[in-house]
């Protein structure tokens, strides 16, 4: 097995206790990033352990290549079909589980595992709660024809919404433009906060050029967030959420 170092406590715990509501037979979605790392290797043990079948989709090619490494198999998303539960990392959560994602870049292929779930978990650490969206900034995939035309529509956009001083940075690696799985670049929105997310959301998704932004709205309905002391508090939007994930067997969401 692949050495790896100690994992930060916090993203511990909450990925063990994302991964206790994992069931046998279950179809997944596994996230992307640091956090769902350490859920990747938690469900890859746990299903080791106690033989879990289970059928997973991969937000990334990252996660793919651990949770192949690690024994888990992993299937096209329209293989397995419609699933039960996703369970991601997020850059910022708010108190109505909206999300900022994308920091790792795969907000895009996160994005449609999260659609084609019947329920989306966050897993997070304390540093991710906060009371307004937008002080990490803004992840906007962004095909690369007329990138600098998708970038100036996205700048009078942001003016429309009053947020027009903002910086809108090229993600770069290195020198070169960052390239996402899906071979677009992308634009980093330094908002600061994001008063209306519904309505930024609207007018990003309304841009051509623009291949999908990094505001998850509405389709987180349970964060988990672990604390050092490898405790976790549960930030629910809905109170039945445990019965109900129990009882899905992967209908359609
Ligand atoms: O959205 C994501 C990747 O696109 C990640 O889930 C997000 O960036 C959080 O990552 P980490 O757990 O490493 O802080």
């Amino acid at each position: 097995m692949p050495q790896h170092p100690e994992p930060d406590p916090a993203k511990l715990a909450a990925a063990r206790a994302a991964v206790a509501l994992v069931r046998n037979g279950m179809k997944l979605g596994l996230g992307t990033g640091s956090t769902a790392s350490v859920m990747v290797r938690e469900l890859a043990a746990r299903a080791r352990a106690e033989g879990l079948s289970l059928r997973c989709a991969a937000t990334s090619k990252a996660t793919c290549e651990l949770a192949e490494s690690l024994g888990l198999a992993i299937e096209s998303l329209d293989e397995i079909g419609w699933l039960d539960m996703t369970i991601d990392g997020a850059d910022e959560v708010d108190p109505d589980l909206h999300l900022i994602k994308g920091g790792g870049g795969a907000h895009l292929r996160e994005k449609i595992v999260a659609a084609a779930s019947k329920r989306m978990v966050v897993i997070a650490d304390p540093t991710k709660v906060v009371e307004q969206l937008g002080a990490f900034p803004l992840p906007v995939e962004v095909l690369r024809f007329g990138f600098e035309t998708t970038r100036t529509l996205i700048r009078r956009a942001l003016d429309d919404l009053d947020l027009g001083d903002r910086e809108v940075l090229h993600r770069l690696k290195g020198s070169e433009p960052w390239v996402t799985d899906e071979g677009n670049w992308i634009l980093d929105l330094h908002l600061k906060c994001i008063p209306d997310p519904v309505a930024l959301a609207r007018a990003l998704a309304a841009i051509p050029g623009v291949v999908e932004h990094g505001l998850f709205l509405g389709m987180c309905s349970l964060a988990i967030i672990g604390k050092p002391d490898g405790t976790v508090v549960r930030l629910d939007r809905n109170a039945d959420i445990d019965a109900d994930m129990l009882a899905g067997e992967g209908d359609q969401p």
